[in-house]
């Protein structure tokens, strides 16, 4: 086992260790719940909590026998455009003691942490929005927050396929195949550790009243919602869509039609891509509300080179990117950016970001040009990376984690 980093923390010496036993790892929730305001966690809570810990990938702030921070990853794959699939780590439950806060902690376990990823990328969701740019995550996905008004939404004609309602023994069995079957549509898409579906599968049966339907169209199931109703009184719900996955347009089409069409409910709510064509479903285009567009992924390449060369690019004359790393030096050097891939290369820069940014353009959500607009990098041809770097999928995650 890899033996403790020490790093020199205003708080002191802070020691981050790699844990692995239960105690440690009950420990380790306590202290980010606590961060989080939440208490600890109950025996049953307990109980789905202790398979999303991963042997490996658990670290832990201490100072001397006291643990004061943590963090940890959960292991899998991420989509990139192009589709391509790569090793992702999902970096979560980071929380530093209230009074060890802003002496340096979350930093030396965030230098520790990528310093050891085993995965090219990692991604987070960020508690606050100046957080984590210093440690080289991006802003690289966003999010709508649509509310649709069910009086309004009459989608013209009727269903093709058929919508079934299952049980929570089926959905349990069903959803983590069906979601590795068609769930990882778009960039920034992630697949599903086993302690997530713990949790996931807990909820639905904790009181949530959160009731799955499955799609079936001429190959059999191709689709599926799961969605829970407020506990409104005046027969008029609002629906929460808490997970949604289809494989092709039929399927898509036909669970909105049977969303919509619900009795006793006036609203329903979803977060959706920002190309999501939800609203040219309706003959009505005012039934879809965007409430929010919000924040979702913050992406940091651990691998610049191997993930540069892992997606696709769009057409454009070649432009070569300088690349500053400060916490991880081997990224650091030029990348020349073509529509045919990209290679590392000694060469005179077009363009000079750092890494953070680099992230932030990754899935074509941010475009270059936007962050030469408000000098956040330098150069030029930012039209040509723009052209490059676009993608014509917009990215989304639908795992919270
Ligand atoms: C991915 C997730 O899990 S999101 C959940 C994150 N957790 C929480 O929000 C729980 C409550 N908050 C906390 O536990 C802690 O305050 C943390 C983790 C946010 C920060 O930990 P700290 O040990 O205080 O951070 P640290 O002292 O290393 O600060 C690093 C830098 O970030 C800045 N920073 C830290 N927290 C914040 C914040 N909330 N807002 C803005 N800047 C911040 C610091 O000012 C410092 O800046 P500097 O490098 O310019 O000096």
């Amino acid at each position: 086992m890899r033996s403790p980093s020490r790093w020199a923390t205003i708080a002191g010496v802070t020691e981050i260790r790699v844990l692995s036993d239960e105690s440690q790892y009950r420990a380790h929730n306590t202290l980010f719940r606590r961060a989080m305001h939440w208490g600890p966690p109950t025996d049953e809570q307990w109980k789905v909590t202790l398979p999303s810990y991963e042997p490996g990938r658990v670290h832990a702030a201490f100072e001397g026998d006291e643990m004061i921070g943590t963090t940890q990853s959960y292991g899998g794959s991420m989509v990139v455009p192009g589709g391509a699939v790569v090793p992702h780590s999902a970096v979560s439950r980071v929380g530093v003691r209230a009074d060890y806060t802003r002496r340096g902690v979350l930093s030396a376990l965030m230098r520790e942490q990528l310093s050891t990823l085993p995965d090219p990328v990692a991604t987070l969701r960020a508690s606050e929005g100046r957080i984590y740019g210093r440690f080289g995550y991006g802003l690289a996905g966003r999010v709508r927050f649509l509310r649709v008004d069910a009086r309004r939404a009459v989608i013209p004609g009727g269903p093709t396929g058929r919508v079934r309602m299952v049980d929570l023994d089926t959905a349990d069995k069903l959803l983590p195949e069906l979601h590795t079957a068609f769930g990882l549509g778009r960039p920034g898409q992630i697949s599903r550790w086993p302690g997530w579906w713990a949790k996931a599968l807990d909820r639905k049966s904790d009181g949530d009243n959160i009731v799955t339907v499955v799609h079936s169209g001429p190959d059999g199931d191709d689709g599926y919602v799961s969605y829970k109703a407020s506990s409104d009184t005046d027969f008029k719900h609002t629906l929460q869509v808490v997970d949604f996955a289809w494989a092709n347009a039929d399927a898509w089409r036909d669970l909105w039609i049977y969303l919509t069409r619900l009795d006793l409910v006036g609203t329903v709510e979803v977060d959706a891509a920002l190309d999501d064509p939800l609203t040219w479903l309706f003959d009505d285009p005012r039934a879809v509300h965007t409430k929010d567009v919000f924040d979702q992924v913050w992406l940091r390449l651990v691998d610049v080179p191997r993930m540069l060369a892992a997606r696709t690019y769009g057409v454009a004359e070649p432009v070569v990117l300088e690349v500053h790393d400060r916490l991880l030096p081997a990224n650091t050097g030029c990348y020349r950016v073509s529509a045919d891939g990209a290679e590392r290369v000694e060469a005179r820069p077009d363009i000079t970001i750092p890494v953070d940014l680099l992230g932030a353009v990754y899935f074509g959500d941010t475009r270059f040009s936007d962050l030469a607009a408000v000098r956040r990098i330098e150069g030029a041809r930012f039209g040509d990376a723009d052209a490059l770097f676009a993608s014509p999928v917009a990215p989304l995650c639908s795992t919270f984690f």
